[in-house]
């Protein structure tokens, strides 16, 4: 099967957040990205709700369930309801995403940056990983390249998702080829212990078919921020263009 895209809109939140109003339309941005024929969207709502928010994960719940594709909603299950946030499980409780994909970022991270340990954290995983398959959602787990992904497997989980951030550093640096090898050996483990594969964090247009060439049985990439920005500069000539029509109509 060929590899599916969901596109994370965290940065359309993003770009909303930094002034207040709905400008840009997560959901308008949703719909632009599934017409264009993209396979699902994900979003990684974090507690202190400088991404995607509570109220936006429940629309794009519903919209994607409109479209018939994935939800995948990302999250940390280990981080603790406060205000304005209820938590990781209890957000898939209300909007039972196809997938949820856990995450052990910490809140001072600017982003996510590691997998999980899991021969550390498999007995914190277990029933939470349990909790979500009971409420119907695939699971998958954030793994480094090298990590122990077959103990995964063992804590329940139905994938994993490599995390590509070393690989996008390394593809930037001209060190692909050093890199790949590791993520197509955890992938390999991976497949052998049961579990399919996801890849996200920094993988953009360059850096993207030299994975996939390179990874066998990736099922699924979540690509936002490079997808957002190439998405920028793929847009800004139309609209200038449409901004001088107006300014020179006057
Ligand atoms: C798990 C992962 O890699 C993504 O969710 C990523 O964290 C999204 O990017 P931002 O953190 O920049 O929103
Ligand atoms: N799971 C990775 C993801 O959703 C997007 O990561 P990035 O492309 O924003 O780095």
């Amino acid at each position: 099967m060929s590899c599916r895209l969901s596109v994370n809109l965290n940065k359309i939140a993003v770009l909303r957040n930094s002034r207040g109003g709905r400008e840009p339309d997560i959901l308008q941005a949703a719909r632009a990205c599934l017409d264009a024929g993209a396979h699902g969207i994900t979003v990684h709502p974090r507690p202190d709700a400088r991404h995607a928010r509570h109220d936006d994960v429940l629309a794009l719940a519903g919209l994607t369930r409109d479209y018939g594709v994935e939800f995948n909603l990302e999250g940390n299950p280990f981080a603790q309801a406060r205000d304005g946030y209820v938590g990781f499980l209890r957000l898939c409780e209300l909007a039972h995403p196809a997938q949820a994909t856990l995450v052990p970022d910490d809140d001072a991270q600017l982003t996510s940056d590691h997998g999980f340990d899991f021969t550390r954290d498999a007995a914190a995983l277990q029933p939470l990983v349990a909790r979500l398959k009971a409420l119907g959602c695939r699971v998958s787990l954030f793994a480094d390249a090298g990590s122990e992904v077959a103990r995964a497997a063992a804590i329940g989980a139905d994938r994993v998702e490599l995390y590509t951030g070393p690989y996008a550093e390394a593809f930037a640096a001209g060190n692909a080829a050093a890199a790949l090898p590791h993520y197509a050996r955890t992938a390999r483990q991976a497949v052998a212990a049961g579990m399919a594969v996801n890849a996200g964090h920094d993988l953009d247009q360059a850096n993207l078919g030299a994975f996939l060439a390179a990874v066998p049985g990736v099922q699924e990439v979540s690509i936002g921020h490079a997808l957002i920005a190439e998405a920028l500069y793929a847009g800004l000539a139309t609209t200038v263009s449409r901004y001088l029509a107006i300014v020179a109509g006057r």
